[in-house]
């Protein structure tokens, strides 16, 4: 375990020891071994094309220009760092400020191979995801019709496409923004999609109102609030029955569990705050456990 109080010389004797057990650390620990030598806690930042997007917490406090030249300088392939205030609003989109480099309007995210045209600041976008849109898209059989119900700019869609699941995806997500940037996506890797994708641009409540019910996989990825959904995902739900993905924030897997009804199964998908993990809960709805219109 790393402490603020650990010293330098301690941190590279679990590094060593670190490194030796597993190479894949190597880039974790020395970020973590450097910034203490330099008397600097870590930055932690992801990369969406050709922008670094740095987490602006008190970690970073009166360093954020500095920070931002440095990684200007020193990743490959960037031409600008923003800082990330918060994930705000119903879209989730990040609320972004202008650190370095040029000033974009939008970047083009990689994904799986698949090019996902990113208007910054504009939708929710997290390139540590890509895992789980790969692992979910796996579980996806030949025969399931999926609804994608927050798709975002549509990582799950995609990358299910892209692997040929499924008869019919439909990705809906209620920000145009998103859905524009899905669209757009879906043109430029045409050549590379085999599953249809329909895209759709409502507030899920309204779905029921829009689609039949004929889904037999729903991926609810809206971890504040998808376990409110349920009952619109089951309006939705195939007569053959329906396997819904329900993405929640909780402090360990028997939370996250309760939290969600008729859960079947839990998986960790990402840290999300010290002590707090977003989880996926599988729900399996039997053909007979269908909710009428
Ligand atoms: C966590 S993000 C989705 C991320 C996406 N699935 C991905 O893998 O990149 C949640 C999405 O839900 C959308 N959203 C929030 N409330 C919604 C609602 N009531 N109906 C439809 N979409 C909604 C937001 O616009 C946002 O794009």
């Amino acid at each position: 375990m790393f402490t603020a109080e650990a010293g330098a010389s301690e941190l590279k004797q679990v590094r060593d020891q670190l490194l030796a057990v597993c190479g894949g650390l190597v880039e974790v620990v020395e970020g973590l071994c450097m910034a203490r030598e330099q008397r600097r806690p870590p930055v932690s930042y992801v990369i969406v094309g050709r922008v670094a997007i740095v987490s602006l917490d008190e970690r970073l406090a009166g360093r954020e220009r500095e920070v931002a030249e440095e990684l200007l300088r020193t990743v490959p392939g960037i031409a600008a760092v923003y800082g990330k205030e918060a994930t705000v609003g119903e879209y989730r989109a990040q609320k972004l400020v202008h650190l370095a480099g040029e000033r974009l309007q939008e970047t083009i995210h990689v994904e799986h191979g698949l090019r996902i045209p990113v208007p910054l600041g504009r939708v929710y976008i997290n390139p540590r995801l890509a895992t789980e849109h790969r692992r979910v898209a796996e579980m996806i059989t030949g025969d399931d019709v999926v609804l994608d119900m927050f798709s975002g700019v549509g990582g799950f869609s995609l990358v299910a496409s892209a692997l040929g699941r499924g008869r019919l995806i439909v990705a809906n997500d209620a920000n145009p923004w998103a859905v524009a940037s899905l669209l757009r996506a879906m043109e430029m890797n045409k050549s590379k999609l085999k599953t249809p994708i329909v895209a759709v641009c409502s507030d899920a409540r309204r779905l029921p109102e829009l689609l039949s019910p004929v889904f037999t996989r729903i991926i609810m990825n809206l971890p504040h609030s998808a376990v409110e959904f349920i009952p619109v995902a089951r309006r939705l739900c195939s007569p053959r029955g329906c396997v819904l993905h329900v993405y929640t924030v909780a402090s360990s897997p028997e939370e996250a569990l309760a939290r969600v009804p008729g859960g079947s199964s839990v998986t960790h998908v990402l840290d999300y705050a010290p002590h707090r993990f977003i989880y996926r809960v599988d729900v399996v709805v039997r053909g007979e456990d269908q909710v009428e219109g």
